[in-house]
């Protein structure tokens, strides 16, 4: 929904309970629509057509949530016990962590939101008006009152109207919150009703779920009913994902492990030798540096920057969720038309009675034989041409261009219409002609067919003429006309009857390039991918072949044969068919299939277009709604919407998905692997009861938390798509975001090396001083060896931070210097330890000493030797 910030206040023209004509009075409005000037005078005047934006200062709210929120009281009750244990430096520096990640976790989740309502640009919402006489689609920003909407099956009514003409069906639940759709008739008028309850009246945000009507808009934006109550209820919704309570639940493991840590220090500490305020700093000092505080919002920014990613890509989603249910995708089940074709219709060959099969560029115009059958074509539509304004469904508009070419355009005469009905498959329109009245029908051959007069050989020559072309993978339909008396039936079957076949056209609607190599993709990463399309069998088979969807082996089920299955037997065919084509199906059979699919434990991404897709989209995982030519019922019900329509958007999705969740799995493997590190220097100094001196103070670890987790994790998080990643097979749905490889990596692996070193460096400034276990060291020394325990610290998460950008793969394949972010961390992460370590003041607060060219030298070897250690394994991974 578009949320504009500009003020007007709301006004309302006259009333809009009154009789059409004072309301048009009213209004100065007439049903031809108002003229582009008039409309802009007004847009001045009224101001947009956009609801006002929910005011208020929430980011005080937002900060002091993340203040307060059950990890950081955790650590306000570190502070605390710091304070009380007399070290004020500690407890200061834990409420600077804690200030300081709030900060960060706030900065986060803004961009996060941010990120998640720039999305409502990707998808401005259309409306059609009468300007100046013609049909126009326009932003719904730009309708002002006055304008004559088009309400049309599919569509969000987008702003408040009566209606001029027409009868509609509107699912009103958005404004009342009733789900049961309303019927809104034209010329019915109740002046003391509520507004809400005007049998003619249609409001801003509901949605059109049938029929269609013109309508005269009497209020626009904050003027609206939605607007007045002021519900943004198509926002994005912003629930936590799976991935974000896993992650929850990690983060609260860690902080009970490192509670335990922390209680376990203190008798260790004791036994050692230190006071019990010592121990207890120590114990606080623990407990704080393991603490995964930033872990949440770091993972709920990599999910929004994936949304972000996606949205540039063309695929619009609508919960942060779904990008990490994107990436354990299993199956696609996709329309064909507009999605693995281009949707660029055309006539391509043709069929009448008296001749061959021709191409449609052969016929000259004014053919004899193809005159009636461009007739009736002209005349059962809903399409209309009009220059750069041609509107209607992509089939009707390539069908009424080439009816322009052999016939001339009139004026409409119509009577009355049959509207295309998905299932029914065919419509049909009663209109006069010069002479008679007469009915023109149009639709897929079965439907159509039976309901014309043929003999049996007649019927036998148009049948095996429709396997010809539609085996071309043409979409075929037939067109039949017939004259009608001087009554028209009401009942549609009484006017679908004893109808002369004109003829059969054939379709091409070409695949789209992109498909072909997404398909391939798809087969790569262990998806499949099932047509389903209410074309025919042989056009439906045709086309998903020649993109590589099945072979000519696969089976082709069709609604009729789908509606004769049980349950049971629809999933063994799923199981053992490989990539189905199900043709001839309708909305409620795409409802089935993704049941019977996510029963047998697939991950299912569905597209469709259409109001009667609703349900299915919904119940699939992934709901895929078309941007460009869906219906708004169809955008509102998917969880994602394609703002190119093509399957390649789809695949690139899921790609982003499995990123984005590897990344998170990247940057929760750095932040595991500090711990040993960091844990191990006070184990010894326990374990040994003092001989050796503790080689790291408290106030260092903090500095670690502080200055060298944050951004690398960050940048982690912005990885690029490791090579392979569309080779494997999709994640299991049971599977969790920690493994068990992934422990052995960053405990097994990762920390023992990095721990290792860390000792190292700190051994040989005191070995180096002459030291020797139990005895005494000078004070300069001990500053120098913690000092460089910390530094070596901080070099070997360097490693571990490089170590981690691969999963499986060598990070020669990626490139060194492919995460530019990670640069500039790493960076930024040295030169604030080089501060802590060189600089005169901050080496009185941190305890820190100048550290000489030799083990400057010595820390220079860990992050290779650390990344080297894990090059290794990984590599040991991949051969076994
Ligand atoms: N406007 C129309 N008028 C009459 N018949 C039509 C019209 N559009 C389509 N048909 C017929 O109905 C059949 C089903 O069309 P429909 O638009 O429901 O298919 P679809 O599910 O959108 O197909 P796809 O999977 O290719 O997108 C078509 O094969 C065609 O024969």
């Amino acid at each position: 929904m578009n949320v504009i910030e500009e003020t007007h206040s709301p006004v309302i023209v006259g009333d809009p309970r009154e009789n059409m004509q004072s309301l048009l009075r009213d209004l100065r409005a007439r049903p031809g629509g108002l003229s582009a000037e008039e409309a802009a005078r007004r847009r001045v005047q009224y101001g947009p057509n956009a609801l006002p934006t929910q005011g208020g200062p929430s980011w005080i709210r937002a900060l002091t949530r993340q203040l307060v929120h059950p990890l950081a009281l955790l650590l306000w009750g570190a502070a605390v016990l710091a304070g009380l244990s007399g070290t004020p430096t500690l407890a200061i520096a834990i409420v600077a962590v804690v200030l300081l990640n709030a900060a960060l976790a706030f900065w986060q989740e803004q961009q996060a939101e941010r990120s998640v309502e720039a999305l409502a640009a990707f998808l401005p919402p259309h409306a059609r008006v009468l300007r100046d006489g013609h049909v126009v689609e326009l932003d719904a920003v730009e309708i002002v009152p006055g304008d004559v909407l088009l309400v049309d099956e599919g569509a969000t009514v987008p702003a408040d109207a009566r209606l001029l003409d027409g009868a509609v069906e509107v699912d009103m639940s958005a404004l009342t919150g009733e789900s049961v759709p309303v019927i809104r008739t034209a010329g019915e008028t109740d002046a003391v009703a509520q507004l809400l309850h005007v049998p003619d009246a249609v409001f801003r945000g509901t949605l059109c779920t049938g029929g269609t009507g013109h309508a005269v808009v009497f209020a626009t934006g904050a003027a609206t009913e939605i607007g007045r109550i002021a519900t943004l209820s198509h926002g994005v919704e912003r629930t936590d994902s799976p991935l974000e309570r896993q992650v929850r639940r990690v983060a609260w493991l860690i902080a009970a492990v490192a509670v335990g840590v922390g209680l376990a220090f203190l008798p260790l500490g004791l036994v050692a030798g230190l006071s019990l305020p010592a121990a207890l700093v120590f114990a606080v000092g623990l407990l704080v540096a393991n603490v995964p505080e930033g872990l949440l919002p770091t993972i709920t920014l990599a999910l929004a920057v994936g949304v972000r990613s996606l949205a540039r890509a063309g695929a619009v989603v609508k919960r942060l969720s779904a990008v990490e249910t994107l990436g354990s995708t299993t199956v696609i089940c996709t329309d064909k038309t507009g999605t693995l074709t281009a949707n660029r219709m055309q006539v391509h060959q043709l069929w009448t009675p008296h001749a061959d099969i021709r191409d449609a560029a052969d016929i000259p115009p004014g053919d004899g034989h193809v005159a009636a059958l461009a007739e009736a074509l002209a005349r059962c539509t809903d399409a209309t041409l009009d220059g750069e304004h041609d509107t209607g469904d992509p089939t009707e508009l390539a069908l009424l261009r080439f009816a322009r070419i052999h016939v001339p355009a009139r004026g409409a005469l119509r009577i009355t219409v049959h509207r295309f009905d998905p299932r029914l498959r065919r419509m049909s329109t009663v209109d006069r002609g010069t002479e008679r009245r007469e009915v023109s029908g149009k639709g897929a051959p079965e439907a159509v067919l039976p309901l014309c007069r043929l003999s049996d050989a007649e019927r036998a020559t148009a049948e095996s003429v429709v396997a010809q072309l539609a085996g071309r993978g043409l979409r075929v339909l037939a067109v039949a006309h017939r004259p009608l008396g001087d009554t028209v039936p009401a009942d549609r079957d009484a006017v679908e009857r004893d109808l002369r076949l004109c003829g059969l056209v054939g379709l091409l609607d070409p695949p789209r390039p992109s498909v072909a190599p997404a398909v391939r993709t798809c087969h790569r990463a262990g998806l499949r991918v099932h047509v389903v399309t209410g074309d025919s069998p042989l056009t439906g088979a045709a086309i998903a072949r020649s993109v590589g969807i099945g072979d000519d082996d696969s089976a082709v089920i069709t609604g009729d044969e789908l509606a004769a299955m049980t349950d049971e037997q629809l999933a063994g065919r799923l199981q053992t068919d490989g990539e189905v084509v199900f043709a001839r199906s309708t909305p409620e059979d795409k409802l089935r299939i993704a049941d019977a699919l996510s029963r047998g434990g697939e991950v299912v991404a569905m597209t469709g277009d259409g109001v009667n897709d609703a349900p299915a989209l919904r119940r699939a995982d992934i709901g895929i709604a078309m941007g460009k030519s869906g219906t708004d019922v169809a955008r509102e019900a998917a969880t994602m919407v394609l703002t190119d329509d093509d399957f390649a958007t789809i695949v690139r999705a899921v790609e982003a998905g499995r990123r984005v969740y590897d990344n998170v799995r990247k940057f929760i493997l750095y932040i595991f692997a500090h711990a040993v590190p960091e844990v191990v220097p006070f184990l010894l100094f326990a374990l040994s009861g003092g001989a050796i001196p503790l080689p790291l103070t408290v106030l260092q670890i903090l500095a670690i938390d502080l200055g060298t987790e944050t951004l690398p994790a960050l940048a982690l998080g912005r990885e690029p798509a490791e090579p392979g990643l569309m080779d494997r097979p999709p994640r299991r749905r049971s599977e969790g975001v920690v493994t068990r490889r992934m422990l052995i990596r960053a405990w097994a692996v990762l920390g023992p090396v990095s721990a290792a070193l860390v000792l190292l460096a700190f051994f040989s400034v005191l070995w180096r001083a002459g030291w020797t276990p139990g005895a005494d060291v000078g004070h300069h020394t001990y500053l120098q060896a913690t000092t460089a325990t910390f530094a070596g610290i901080v070099a070997c998460q360097i490693g571990t931070a490089f170590a981690s950008r691969t999963e499986r793969v060598s990070l020669f394949t990626v490139g060194l210097f492919t995460n530019r972010l990670l640069l500039i961390g790493v960076v930024f992460e040295v030169v604030f330890t080089a501060a802590l370590v060189y600089l005169p003041p901050l080496q009185a607060v941190f305890g820190t000493a100048a550290l000489d060219g030799w083990t400057v030298a010595l820390l220079c070897t860990f992050p290779p030797v650390v990344w080297g250690a894990d090059e290794l394994y990984r590599w040991l991974v991949r051969r076994g």
